[in-house]
């Protein structure tokens, strides 16, 4: 029996599905954060998943996204054998990418276009996040199914690879590459691991992994009952007794999950990957069989933890516009500040364009004298929004170009997750200071953003400079005018704490 898929069903249901986990995290992921915020120690880790949950049922209400970067979709298709389309005059890349064109354009809740033609060279955005990356495999049967996600770049970022020789130890690896991934992937997320196979088929199969369902703690409860599992529970226990925490601030939840998919491969290799997914997981799943389009059911708003973040009554109160260096030099490593007044923005592609056009000896569009720059590319505002969804950026991506930002009388700086040597080093001798707001908090944090304009460099879309009118934008010092540096010293603190007092037993 042959099963006719009508292409419109195909679009159709990918568009539904992405726009659904652009705002409901899977409930596999609530839970088990919710869990981790109910055991976290790390008062800094704690606030940073109590603003991520806040944020999620905020999102899961509103119907808006989670985070600002809405990610490049990924998509997995098992296509039935049995199964034939109506129409053969496109590609299934092309139908899959109008699913894909139509949920990022939505109206209702547009996504953010983060997709860039020619990487290399001129680094186009295509403007509707299309092309997506495509996998198909064909299966007997007269379904067609369907697995989406949206990959955030922060956490895609830090994927690892390594051919390694059969007789090397797998754990050892993962431990020695997570310090190295820092928090630009916005932990506490899950790892998914593939062993085996060739070098593309192992990334492939960390990337499948990742869409698997969180049971951790099932599988904790029942015990390994092969050595898969119990890879999972070594892999899992050694990386949070690092003590990295949530958004690199020490802590005991550094990773909810691990997943690891194998296959055979060839006796002189063992290659293995490692892809992190971020807080913003999100992916979803759907079966089409020629009877219409496939919808997914909205989970119940009841079934997310209690938590209601404000901002900390205790924290610092900072005018930007009255903002002196002096101001700037008495903020310490870890203090809570709430930001209020204007602020500019800035990501990737601007600082590029600045480098480039001092270089040149060319004048910029914005004078950055005692300004404060805000890493970030919003999503765009839909109804009565002034700006959509606005989470940091990884400002790691931004240390090569901090001197120069400084050199131009930059006050301070705002993003997410660690600064490396040099850029601590910067601002250590320019005394001035590296503010990091949550990563996968973004439309919470957006709530603090109450006036948006594009001052520089319109033709980059979301990557643009804006000017912010923001009240009470909370923030944490990171790094502070003396170069301490939060995101190397608190997980050095909790690795400690963690190993001496035994907290994740009794976690
Ligand atoms: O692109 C962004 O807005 C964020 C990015 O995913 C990141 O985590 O650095």
């Amino acid at each position: 029996m042959t099963v006719t898929i009508k292409t419109a069903d195909l679009i159709e249901s990918v568009a539904d599905a992405l726009q659904y986990i652009s705002y409901y995290h899977p409930m596999d992921y609530i839970r088990a954060l919710g869990a981790a915020y109910e055991a976290e120690q790390g008062p800094a880790a704690k606030d940073a998943i109590a603003q991520i949950l806040t944020n999620s049922r905020m999102c899961a209400e509103g119907h808006r996204p989670i985070c600002q970067d809405t990610g490049i979709v990924n998509v997995f298709v098992k296509w039935g054998m049995d199964c034939r389309l109506d129409d053969t005059s496109k590609s299934l890349q092309e139908i899959v990418d109008e699913g894909v064109r139509r949920a990022y354009l939505n109206p209702r809740n547009k996504l953010r276009a983060s997709v860039l033609a020619d990487p290399a060279f001129t680094r186009r955005n295509t403007k509707d996040n299309t092309p997506c990356v495509l996998h198909v495999e064909m299966v007997p049967g007269h379904h067609v199914h369907v697995d989406v996600a949206a990959k955030g770049g922060g956490s895609e970022n830090k994927s690892k690879f390594k051919m390694m020789n059969p007789s090397d130890n797998i754990v050892d690896w993962v431990l020695e590459m997570i310090p190295q991934m820092g928090a630009g992937w916005c932990p506490p997320g899950m790892l998914g691991i593939g062993i085996g196979g060739t070098a593309e088929h192992a990334v492939l199969l960390a990337k499948k992994a990742l869409m698997e369902q969180i049971d951790m703690s099932l599988l904790k409860e029942r015990g390994p009952q092969n050595d898969l599992e119990a890879l999972r529970i070594e892999i899992f226990d050694k990386v949070n007794a690092l003590g990295i925490g949530a958004q690199g601030l020490g802590g005991l939840a550094t990773i909810l999950d691990v997943k690891i998919l194998d296959a055979p491969c060839h006796a002189a290799s063992k290659p293995v990957a490692m892809i992190p997914n971020c807080a913003a997981t999100r992916h979803a799943h759907f079966s089409l069989d020629g009877s219409g389009p496939a919808y997914l059911e909205a989970p119940k708003l009841d079934e997310w933890p209690k938590v209601d973040w404000a901002p900390d009554s205790a924290a610092i109160r900072v005018d930007l516009d009255t903002l002196t260096p002096e101001m700037v030099r008495s903020w310490k490593q870890g203090d809570r500040i709430l930001l209020s007044g204007k602020m500019l923005t800035g990501r990737d592609a601007a600082h590029k364009r600045i480098q480039d056009m001092l270089a040149k000896g060319e004048e910029l569009p914005v004078d950055f004298r005692g300004r404060v720059i805000y890493y970030v590319g919003p999503v765009d505002p839909v109804g009565e929004e002034v700006v959509g969804p606005a989470g940091p950026t990884t400002a790691t991506r931004m240390d090569s170009f901090m001197r120069m930002m400084l050199d131009q009388g930059l006050l301070a700086c705002v993003g997410k997750a660690e600064r490396g040597p040099a850029a601590t080093a910067a601002i250590k001798d320019a005394q001035s200071a590296y503010l990091m707001a949550v990563g996968g908090a973004a439309y919470l944090v957006a709530r603090a953003i109450k006036g948006s304009k594009v001052v520089g460099f319109a033709d980059l879309g979301m990557e643009a400079i804006y000017e912010f009118e923001v009240k009470d934008f909370p923030v944490t010092v990171a790094v502070d005018s003396e170069g301490n540096n939060v995101h190397q010293l608190a997980p050095l603190v909790w690795r400690e704490k963690i190993a001496k007092e035994g907290l994740l037993e009794k976690a």
